[in-house]
């Protein structure tokens, strides 16, 4: 369960979280609003990449600002580009790279690559530089990444925006399959019929919290 209780947060002169409580403990939660609403933001809170001015957020009990670390083990973060998130050159030292940082034997990560990658169709890719995939098989490779480190949630932030209608697909049935709980922060109203709960933004503010249709109706008229 991931709690924020009464959090603000500014940068600078500009306020972008006012007072925003909420608890997350739905498998699939998804995030909509206007741009500069604050759902960057509010993702980023949720594994302590940003940490509130005002306020609290914990995960699992675990407070971001004291415990960061254990925090970012437990909640992965997939970016809108693959390009900001993919560090090694290689396919596979992309994906072994947290992996050796947790100090696994060398036939754990192996083990735990390979069945990363045959899993979301990247295996024939293992040995291949990064730079030479797809965008829609780099956006995969970021998220094996993530998901080979076997975090508790995943937050994506935006993951589908680059993406062509196939690669689109491909990303939200990974995320449907996925066995943890994540939040994702999207434009792609479309795509978020099957979740659980949308929280809609702006301004900073949590302003509807609802089931997709009901809040996607609200946000839609927030826009208009
Ligand atoms: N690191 C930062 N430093 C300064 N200002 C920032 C920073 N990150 C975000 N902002 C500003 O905070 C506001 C909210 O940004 P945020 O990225 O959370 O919005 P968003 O709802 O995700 O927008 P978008 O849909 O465009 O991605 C914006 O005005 C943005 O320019």
């Amino acid at each position: 369960m991931i709690e924020l209780r009464q959090v603000s947060h500014r940068f600078g002169d500009h306020q972008v979280l006012r007072d925003v409580s909420v608890t997350l403990a739905e498998r699939r939660v998804a995030v909509v609003g206007a741009n500069g609403s604050g759902k960057s933001t509010f993702a980023r809170l949720l594994n302590g990449l940003v940490v509130p001015d005002e306020g609290s957020v914990l995960v699992d009990g675990l407070d971001t600002r004291t415990e960061g670390k254990a925090v970012r083990r437990k909640v992965g973060f997939v970016f809108q580009d693959p390009d900001t998130q993919i560090v090694y050159p290689m396919v596979e030292e992309d994906i072994a790279f947290g992996l050796k940082n947790l100090k696994l034997d060398r036939a754990e990560i192996d083990r735990r690559v390979a069945a990363v990658l045959d899993r979301y169709g990247l295996a024939g890719h293992r040995s291949r530089p990064a730079h030479l995939l797809s965008g829609g098989q780099k956006q995969m490779l970021a998220i094996c990444s993530v998901l080979v480190m076997e975090p508790a949630y995943v937050v994506f932030d935006e993951p589908t925006t680059l993406l062509d209608l196939r690669n689109k697909r491909m990303v939200m049935e990974t995320v449907a399959g996925l066995p943890q709980a994540a939040v994702f922060v999207s434009h792609d109203l479309d795509l978020l019929g099957g979740f659980d709960r949308v929280l809609v933004f702006d301004g900073g503010r949590i302003v509807a919290d609802d089931r997709p249709s009901a809040a996607i109706s609200r946000y839609v008229e927030l826009m208009a």
